[in-house]
C-alpha cells in the first residue's frame, strides 16, 4: 500500500539530475505508517500520563508541574524547545554548503545555558517573575518597556521560530513525500493542534523528554547510516573537499567546497563567518535566546530548586554536543553522496532541482532519509521531523500566548474574566499561526540558499537590544526607565533598518558581482550585531546617567547584586496572599497582621525571610467554581485547566506557577552541579578549541 499525495507539477519535474536516482522513493510504506502510529500513540500516553500525574499532586496553579520538576525534565525540554525542525533542516544544508562553521551557533548556545542557569536565573527567581516583561515592568516600572518587548518577543517568534520551523517541517515533507507544501504545512498544523488538545499544556514539558528521546534515537540511526554509507570519518575528511558538481558556471568558483570547511573561526575579512564575528557577535544574541527568552526562561523557572535548574542547563548544554554528530555532519555526507544534487551550482539546474535557483544544499537531510534508510525507519525520520517541530511549537505557542495574555491584554483590560483570558489566549494562537503561515513565502523567497543562515541574520538584527536591556538590567543597578526604553527603542530601529536593507538588496550568488550598498557589503551580520549591541549599551549607560536613579524598590531583589535582600513588602495595591490560601484573599489584605503576605504557610528564602507569591486571577476563583461539568472537561481537554474534584484549583493558566524566590541550595548538591560546570565548561572549549 502507498500513500501519494504527490503534487503534479512537482512530480513532472522530479527527475532532473543527470544521473536520475533510479532506487529513490518517494512515499512511506504501510510499515512507515504503522511507525509513525505507534509514535502518536506514545506521545499521548506520555501527555495522559503526565497530566494525570499531575493532577493526583496539590493543585497551585496550571503550572504546577512546573514547580515539581526535576533536572532531567527541565534539561530535555530545554533542548526540545530549542532544536526544531528548522535546526535539522538548516544545519544539515550549512553543513552541506559550507563546512562546520554553523555549529558555533549550538556551541555558544551550550555557553549561553549555563549562564542562565548560573547567573541569571538566579536573578529572575528572587524577583518572583513569572514572565520575562514583567521583569522589566519591576526592574523598571511603569508599562511601556514591558509592552515594547511583548510586542518585540511576538514578533521574534513569528519571524524566527514559528514560521522557519512550519516551513522547515513542510519543506521536509515535500522533499521526501512529493506532497505539496501547504497541505503539508495544514496537516503539521493540525497534528500539533491535536496534540496541544489531546497532551494538554500541563504535559508539554515531560512529552518534550519523550520528543528528545525520539529525536536522538532517530537521528543517531541517520547518522550511523550516513557514516557507513560514506564510509566512514577518514572519507568524510578527504572526500568532502571534492564534493564538487559537474555542471558549474564557468570560471567561478561556484560549487567549490570551502577551504575552511572544516573549522569554525574563518577570516574576520573575507569570510563567511568571521571569527571575531563568531566570539562577541554571536553571543549577544544567543543570549537572548537562552537568558531572556521566556520560552526557555519559563522551562528553568519551572524546575523545582535553583540546583535542579542548573542540573537541567547542565544536561542542555551536554545534549548541545550532539546535533554536530547527528545533525550537521550527515549534513556534509550528503552533499558527498548526492554531488550533484545537493551541491548543485547552476541556477537553472538547482531551479530544476529543488525549485530554488539559488541552492539546494537544504535539502540534504531529506535526501539522507529517503535513500539511505529502509522501509520502517523512514517512518520513523518522519516522527523524529514531527517531534522536533511539535515540540518547538507547542513551546512556543505557550509562551506567546503567555505574555501576550498576562503583559499585553491585561495590562489594557485589567478587568478583564477568566473566560475572556481564555478565549484571547487560545484565539492569538490561531492569529500567530496565519501571520506565521503567511511569512512562509517571504522565507521561502529570501532565505537564499541557506536557511540556518535566514534565522540567524534575522535574529541579529532584532535580538540584540533586548539582550543588552536584560543584561544592564541584571548587572547594572545603575540601569534606569529612560535608558532602557530608549535604547531599546534606538537599538530596534537601527535593527530594523539594517534587516528592510537585507530584504530589499538580496546577498547575490556566487558569481555575481556584489553591488548592494556599503553597509551590507562591508559589514557582516555579526559584525552588525556587535554595532547594534555598543549602540544600544550606549543609549542605556548615556541616558540613565543622565537621569534620575532607580527607586530602592527597582533594585531589592531584581539585580545580581540585590538578589539576597529581604523580601520588600508589597505595594498596597497588589493583592498578596499565599499560595495554598486563595480564597483568603480579601481577609488577606485588609487584616493588619497578616497584610504583608507573611504568614506560616510561606516559604523561608536563604535569608531567612518570607518570600510571597502573587497570584493576578485570585479574584475569579469563585466564577470557575460554577463552570458546567461539561466546561470543565472540556478545558481539561485542551489543557486548560487541572482540576480535582473538591479543589479551588483556577481554570485558567494565568496564574502560571508560582513564583519559587528561594535561592536556598543544598550545599552537597550544590557542590556537584559546580564541579559539573566546570566539567561542562571544559568539554566545550575543547571541543571548539578542537574543530578551531
Ligand atoms: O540553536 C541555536 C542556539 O544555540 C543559539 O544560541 C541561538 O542564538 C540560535 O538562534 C539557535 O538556533
Ligand atoms: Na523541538
Amino acid at each position: 500500500m502507498h500513500f501519494d499525495l504527490r503534487e503534479g507539477r512537482q512530480a513532472t519535474s522530479m527527475p532532473p539530475s543527470p544521473s536520475p536516482a533510479p532506487g529513490r522513493r518517494t512515499s512511506l510504506d504501510t510499515v512507515d505508517i504503522v511507525v509513525l502510529v505507534i509514535y502518536f500513540l506514545l506521545i499521548l500516553a506520555v501527555g495522559f500520563w503526565s497530566m494525570l500525574r499531575t493532577k493526583r499532586s496539590t493543585v497551585k496553579g496550571y503550572f504546577l508541574a512546573g514547580k515539581n520538576m526535576t533536572w532531567w525534565p527541565v534539561g530535555a525540554s530545554l533542548f526540545a524547545s530549542n532544536i526544531g525542525s528548522g535546526h535539522f533542516i538548516g544545519l544539515a544544508g550549512s553543513g552541506a554548503a559550507a563546512g562546520i562553521g554553523a555549529i558555533a551557533y549550538e556551541w555558544n548556545g551550550m555557553l549561553m545555558v549555563l549562564l542562565l542557569g548560573w547567573l541569571f536565573l538566579p536573578i529572575y527567581i528572587a524577583s518572583g517573575v513569572v514572565t520575562m516583561p514583567e521583569y522589566l515592568q519591576k526592574r523598571f516600572g511603569g508599562r511601556r518597556t514591558q509592552i515594547f518587548l511583548t510586542v518585540l518577543c511576538l514578533f521574534i517568534y513569528i519571524f524566527t521560530k514559528i514560521s522557519v520551523d512550519m516551513y522547515a517541517g513542510a519543506l521536509f515533507i515535500q522533499l521526501a513525500l512529493q506532497w505539496n507544501i501547504y497541505i503539508a504545512v495544514v496537516l503539521l498544523l493540525s497534528i500539533t493542534a491535536l496534540y496541544t488538545v489531546a497532551g494538554g499544556l500541563a504535559a508539554v514539558i515531560y512529552t518534550d523528554a519523550a520528543q528528545t528521546v525520539i529525536m536522538l534515537a532517530g537521528g543517531l540511526t541517520l547518522m550511523v547510516f550516513s557514516f557507513a554509507e560514506v564510509g566512514g570519518w577518514d572519507a568524510l575528511m578527504s572526500k568532502y573537499p571534492n564534493a564538487i558538481p559537474s555542471v558549474r558556471v564557468p570560471n567561478s568558483t561556484c560549487g567549490i567546497p570551502r577551504d575552511d570547511a572544516f573549522h569554525i573561526f574563518r577570516d574576520p575579512v573575507n569570510s563567511d563567518l568571521p571569527w571575531p564575528g563568531i566570539i562577541i557577535g554571536m553571543s549577544i544574541p544567543s543570549m537572548w535566546y537562552w537568558c531572556s527568552d521566556q520560552v526557555i526562561v519559563q522551562r528553568s523557572l519551572a524546575a523545582k530548586t535553583l540546583t535542579h535548574a542548573k542540573g537541567g542547563s547542565l544536561m542542555a548544554a551536554y545534549l548541545k554536543i550532539l546535533p554536530f554528530f547527528v545533525i550537521m555532519l550527515p549534513g556534509m555526507i550528503s552533499r558527498i553522496l548526492y554531488t550533484d544534487d545537493v551541491a548543485c551550482a547552476d541556477p537553472e539546474l538547482c531551479q530544476e532541482i529543488c525549485d530554488n535557483p539559488v541552492g539546494c544544499s537544504d535539502t540534504a537531510y531529506a535526501r539522507l532519509v529517503m535513500e539511505l534508510l529502509p522501509t520502517g525507519l523512514r517512518g520513523l525520520m518522519m516522527a523524529v521531523m514531527i517531534a522536533a517541530l511539535m515540540s518547538s511549537l507547542t513551546s512556543v505557542f505557550n509562551s506567546a500566548s503567555t505574555i501576550f495574555t498576562m503583559d499585553l491584554w491585561k495590562t489594557f483590560r485589567t478587568r478583564a474574566s477568566e473566560w475572556e483570558l481564555m478565549i484571547v489566549g487560545r484565539l492569538f494562537v490561531l492569529v500567530l499561526v496565519v501571520v506565521s503561515v503567511l511569512w512562509i513565502p517571504v522565507i521561502q523567497a529570501s532565505q537564499g540558499g541557506q536557511l540556518f543562515i535566514y534565522i540567524q541574520s534575522i535574529s541579529t538584527y532584532l535580538q540584540p537590544p533586548v539582550s543588552i536591556i536584560f543584561l544592564t538590567g541584571c548587572f547594572w543597578k545603575r540601569t534606569n526607565e529612560k535608558g532602557a526604553f530608549w535604547g531599546l527603542v534606538i537599538g530596534l530601529v537601527v535593527g530594523c533598518i539594517r534587516m528592510l536593507l537585507d530584504f530589499i538588496y538580496p546577498a547575490p550568488q556566487c558569481f555575481e558581482e556584489d553591488d548592494r550598498p556599503a553597509v551590507l557589503k562591508y559589514v557582516h551580520y555579526l559584525y552588525f550585531s556587535m554595532l547594534l549591541s555598543f549602540i544600544t549599551l550606549f543609549v542605556v549607560v548615556v541616558i540613565s546617567l543622565a537621569t534620575e536613579e532607580p527607586k530602592p524598590e527597582q533594585i531589592t531583589r531584581l539585580t545580581w547584586f540585590t538578589r539576597f535582600d529581604p523580601v520588600e513588602p508589597k505595594e498596597p495595591k497588589e493583592q498578596v496572599f499565599t499560595v495554598e490560601d486563595s480564597t483568603m484573599t480579601s481577609e488577606v489584605n485588609s487584616s493588619p497582621t497578616n497584610g504583608m503576605g507573611v504568614t506560616g504557610n510561606e516559604e523561608e528564602n536563604s535569608n531567612g525571610k518570607a518570600c510571597h507569591h502573587r497570584n493576578d486571577s485570585s479574584s475569579s476563583v469563585s466564577s470557575v467554581q460554577r463552570t458546567s461539568k461539561i466546561m470543565s472537561a472540556f478545558f481539561w481537554l485542551c489543557g486548560l485547566e487541572r482540576r480535582k474534584r473538591g479543589d479551588d484549583a483556577p481554570a485558567m493558566p494565568p496564574p502560571l506557577e508560582e513564583a519559587i524566590c528561594s535561592l536556598e541550595e543544598k550545599p552537597l548538591l550544590r557542590r556537584i552541579v559546580n564541579v559539573n560546570l566546570l566539567i561542562c565548561l571544559s568539554v566545550t572549549f575543547f571541543i571548539i578549541g578542537y574543530w578551531a
